[in-house]
């Protein structure tokens, strides 16, 4: 098991640039940082190799996740976003697959968040979104990456809110690098049991994220962290665990977040800093790797 960190904890945009967080996280003692997709496509090639350089000279490494946005996403009901979502996805894992990331995750079959000021036809969405998948799983296959669906909680997405719907999700997609992922986050609003929950994904699982019920980093809180590890081992987990704290207010990622006051208790980056290690510890004690 790999143990990892989402650099969004440090920033306040999805937009931030990732490169200079290799160095910081490998020092912090981490194996993998998860960067945020949204803007790669923004990044040169020379800025991609320089950044894949930089992560075989620190031994790290890298998994995206993104948030598709409303504009093109692979599950909508107008054909033209659905379009757009596929030429968007094509593009990214193309630039994704530059770094040698291996794993993408996320509602990559919807947008994110959803806008419940709308209609929500999960069922539409959800055939769509099992459709769209499964139509740029042989690309991402081809660059050797895995489609991780994450399972969110119901204020974020409606079409799948616990592991036996990614289950079955995945299942109709029926490709062999289309995967499930978890969150804790998540997991602690939706399921009745976090073990019943992983041992559901069980081999399907691909990637798995970590955070506190309110996001802080794992072990700041009152998460069943044993009964996780000891899920996680029984099913033999082999992928990533990326803890991904949001602790701070402001900007894209803090609306987009929810967060609405500082979890930081005024920390500065070193605290911040110091924090994740520990958390890294922690996690690895208790969940193994
Ligand atoms: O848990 C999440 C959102 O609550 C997701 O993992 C990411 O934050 C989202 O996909 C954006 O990268
Ligand atoms: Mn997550």
């Amino acid at each position: 098991m790999k143990h990892g960190i989402y650099y969004s904890y440090w920033e306040h945009e999805w937009s931030a640039k990732f490169g200079p967080y290799i160095e910081k996280v490998a020092k912090l003692g981490f194996d993998v940082i998860e960067v945020a997709a949204h803007h790669i496509n923004e990044y040169s090639d020379a800025e991609l190799a320089a950044i894949k350089q930089s992560a075989i000279d620190n031994n790290i490494i890298l998994t995206a996740g993104i948030g598709p946005s409303k504009n093109s996403y692979l599950s909508s009901p107008d054909a033209a976003v659905r379009a757009a979502g596929k030429a968007f996805f094509e593009q990214t894992l193309t630039n994704v697959a530059k770094l040698d990331i291996k794993t993408i995750g996320g509602a990559l079959h919807s947008y994110w968040p959803v806008d419940y000021s709308q209609t929500v036809d999960k069922e539409g969405d959800w055939a769509r979104g099992v459709e769209g998948i499964h139509g740029i799983a042989d690309f991402a296959n081809n660059l050797g990456i895995n489609l991780c669906i994450e399972v969110l909680n119901r204020f974020e997405n409606h079409v799948l809110n616990t592991a036996a719907e990614g289950v079955a999700f995945v299942k109709q997609v029926d490709k062999p690098n289309v995967k499930v992922m978890l969150d804790t986050f998540h997991m602690n609003i939706e399921e009745d049991s976090f073990g019943d929950a992983i041992r559901t994904a069980g081999t399907l699982l691909g990637h798995f994220h970590t955070g506190e019920s309110n996001r802080r980093v794992p072990g700041k809180g009152r998460m069943p962290w044993h009964e996780i590890g000891t899920a996680l081992r029984e099913i033999n987990y082999t992928g990533s665990v990326v803890m991904e704290p949001f602790v701070k207010t402001g900007g894209t990622i803090g609306s987009d977040i929810r967060v609405w006051r500082d979890l930081t208790n005024g920390a500065d980056e070193a605290k911040l800093d110091e924090d994740a290690r520990h958390s890294l510890a922690f996690s690895r004690f208790v969940l193994g790797g």
